[in-house]
């Protein structure tokens, strides 16, 4: 399979690492808008950039209809349209705020831990997230996926915000250290106890394997995916 990387920094670099050990031809490294010249004819672009740049660099890839993976957090305001841009050039889009094997069962034991506690109220919840300094976004796309599966299944909680909280208001704390990968807990405290469930990456290569994995799976589809059709669907 050919691969262009759009994006080439901390990510870009292990996923093209991963891909060229798998077999796979990297045809471009950009950290510049693509175009159909630079792209260089690719089966498949992986986007890793930045919440600024991926709307556009998104954007053109598809309408060269070159299907698109992206792991790109912070620019998810305008999905529906990058949908629809998939939709009309008969191309395909997959969006994972986290690639990671691991997060991915996160969320679906988040989505179950939630449904048991909507039932009881003297817990309180609350969201933690932990990132490398450098990163732009908070709180991460990550933590806001998280926040979008309690939601759905606790109908306690209408939306998710930063740092502060109230009772229809989950609250997510986005804390930055030097250089961790991503952590992410779910605290349910009571007056009289504490559950946590919680997800440590050790360093960045399962979002780099889970990425590579995506991009095998959408070539020759068309449509809007996600990690979750990747790794659960029959
Ligand atoms: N979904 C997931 O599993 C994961 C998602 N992420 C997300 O991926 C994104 C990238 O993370 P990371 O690799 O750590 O970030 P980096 O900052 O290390 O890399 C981003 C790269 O994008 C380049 N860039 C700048 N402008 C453009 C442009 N117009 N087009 C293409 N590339 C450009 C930068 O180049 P330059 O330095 O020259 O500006 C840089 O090399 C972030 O949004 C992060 O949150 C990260 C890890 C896992
Ligand atoms: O910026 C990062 O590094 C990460 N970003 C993603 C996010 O915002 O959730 C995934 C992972 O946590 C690392």
């Amino acid at each position: 399979m050919k691969i262009a990387l759009v994006g080439y920094g901390k990510m870009g670099k292990i996923i093209g690492e991963i891909a060229e050990k798998k077999g796979h031809e990297i045809v471009a490294r950009l950290n510049e808008t693509p175009t159909a010249v630079n792209l260089n004819k690719p089966d498949v672009v992986i986007e890793f950039s930045n919440p600024e740049v991926a709307f556009e660099n998104i954007k053109i890839c598809l309408e060269n209809q070159i299907p698109v993976v992206c792991g790109t957090t912070g620019w998810l305001d305008r999905k529906s349209e990058i949908e629809e841009i998939a939709k009309q050039n008969h191309t395909a889009f997959l969006y994972g705020s986290n690639f990671s094997l691991g997060v991915n069962l996160f969320f679906a034991l988040n989505e179950k831990l939630a449904a048991l506690m909507k039932d009881f109220p003297e817990y309180q919840i609350q969201m933690e997230e932990i990132h490398h300094t450098q990163k732009k976004d908070a709180p991460s796309g990550t933590a806001i996926t998280l926040a979008e599966g309690i939601i759905k299944n606790d109908s306690r909680f209408s939306s998710w915000k930063l740092e502060e909280t109230n009772e229809s208001e989950l609250g997510i704390f986005a804390v930055r250290e030097d250089e961790v990968p991503g952590t992410h807990s779910i605290f349910y405290r009571s007056e009289v106890d504490e559950i946590e469930i919680k997800h440590t990456a050790y360093n960045r290569n399962g979002f780099a394997v889970g990425a590579v994995i995506a991009a095998e799976w959408i070539v020759g589809k068309t449509g809007n995916f996600s990690m979750q059709d990747v790794l659960f669907s029959k």
